[in-house]
């Protein structure tokens, strides 16, 4: 059998620990990092975090410091301004979601090195080669820089707001039926499927499972824990070179819904909810993930986010679209808008 060609690439060094960004001069000198060097942060990041980071940093001589606000091609189009005639090697995406999106598209549009070093466990972009980019003409991500390492403090992810640790948890457990969507995808259309990083993924999500069964005992294992399956799970999109295994129809629903009604919630809490409504697509077991979800508070009804009951089904109607190439369990044509009043029913995700 002959095998094409498939380049897998991967984060030099993970760095993870309690209180490790206090050594971050120590990791850059250990990775070779050079000056000058530009950090990419958000503006509550940076009050909470940054000031420390930079007292650390006095003896590296050149620092540059951009906030970015949003996700959009023009907060990337800003950094690279920044960037440029610097001779820059090196960027540090340091925040949540958005700033290691922005930053890590902007690596990849530079071609420099991307250190990601996440302030929030909310998503598995941490560890991904992809980013999401508004402005771009899609609401998916697109490939940009695998991170060249990644630095977790756990002392850090733990003091992130509960709501975005509980994302971090959403997010993952939609891995149980984006690798459904993939083996079905396989078996009716020939797509490869990819057993080994499928099953990184899953065991990603089985460690967010965990996760709400302990963190209420021990909240800095638990984000380890989970921290540790974001990470697994970037590593599964960046071996399986695309975000397949991380995403199928649960994630088609939360970026409909994003598109119908932006900011309405975060990421994870829209593929929590999701993920109960395609395992019940799927004939799964579905009160098992919404008794997850809603162990550690995570919304199970939409009343919670402030979304109507139409917004949720129209995108139930209308999530199929969104990658007509990636086959999930909404098929070709997508859901009728009867069928989809009555999974939202029957889910309790809408009253
Ligand atoms: N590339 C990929 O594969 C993936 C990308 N995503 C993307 O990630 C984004 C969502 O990320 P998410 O982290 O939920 O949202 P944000 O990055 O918007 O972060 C939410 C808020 O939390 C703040 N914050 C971050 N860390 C801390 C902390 N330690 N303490 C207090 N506040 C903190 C941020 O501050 P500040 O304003 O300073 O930034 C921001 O105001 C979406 O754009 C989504 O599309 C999601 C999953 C995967
Ligand atoms: O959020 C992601 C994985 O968790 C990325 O998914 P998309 O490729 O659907 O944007
Ligand atoms: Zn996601």
């Amino acid at each position: 059998m002959e095998i094409q060609e498939h380049i897998i690439e991967l984060p030099k060094k993970v760095y993870i620990g309690t209180g490790i960004l206090s050594k971050l001069k120590d990791y850059l000198f250990q990775l070779n990092v050079t000056s000058p060097l530009l950090i990419v942060t958000g503006p509550n990041v940076r009050k909470i975090v940054i000031d420390k980071i930079l007292d650390n940093l006095n003896e590296i001589n050149k620092i540059e410091l951009i906030e970015v606000n949003d996700s959009t091609i023009d907060e990337v189009n800003r950094v690279e301004e920044k960037a440029k005639g610097s001779n820059l090697k090196f960027i540090l995406g340091i925040g949540g979601g958005k700033t290691i999106d922005v930053t890590k598209y902007a690596a990849y549009k530079l071609n420099v090195n991307f250190i990601s070093i996440p302030t929030a466990p909310s998503h598995d972009g941490i560890a991904s080669p992809f980013a999401s980019i508004k402005g771009l003409g899609k609401p998916v991500s697109v490939k940009a820089k695998m991170p060249y390492a990644i630095i977790a403090d756990i002392d850090v992810l733990s003091t992130a707001p509960r709501r975005l640790i509980n994302s971090g948890i959403g997010d993952t457990l939609g891995k149980l039926v984006a690798v459904r969507d993939w083996k079905l995808a396989s078996k009716l259309t020939g797509e490869y499927y990819g057993d080994y990083t499928a099953s990184l993924a899953i065991l990603s999500a089985k460690h967010a499972l965990s996760c709400t069964r302990i963190i209420h005992r021990d909240l800095k294992y638990s984000v380890r824990l989970l921290v540790e399956a974001l990470i697994s799970s970037g590593i599964a999109m960046g071996m399986a070179g695309s975000t397949r295994p991380a995403s199928g129809s649960e994630h088609l629903f939360a970026h409909a819904v994003d598109l119908l009604q932006p900011n309405a919630a975060l990421h994870g809490e829209l593929v929590g909810i999701g993920t109960v409504i395609m395992a019940y697509i799927h004939g799964i077991n579905w009160r098992e993930i919404k008794r997850a979800l809603n162990r550690i508070g995570l919304p199970t009804n939409v009343k919670e986010l402030g979304i109507s009951n139409e917004v949720i089904i129209k995108a139930l109607t209308v999530a199929h679209s969104i990658r007509p190439e990636r086959y999930t369990i909404l098929g070709d044509r997508g859901l009728t808008w009867s069928s989809a009043e009555k999974v939202v029913r029957d889910t309790g995700i809408i009253d």
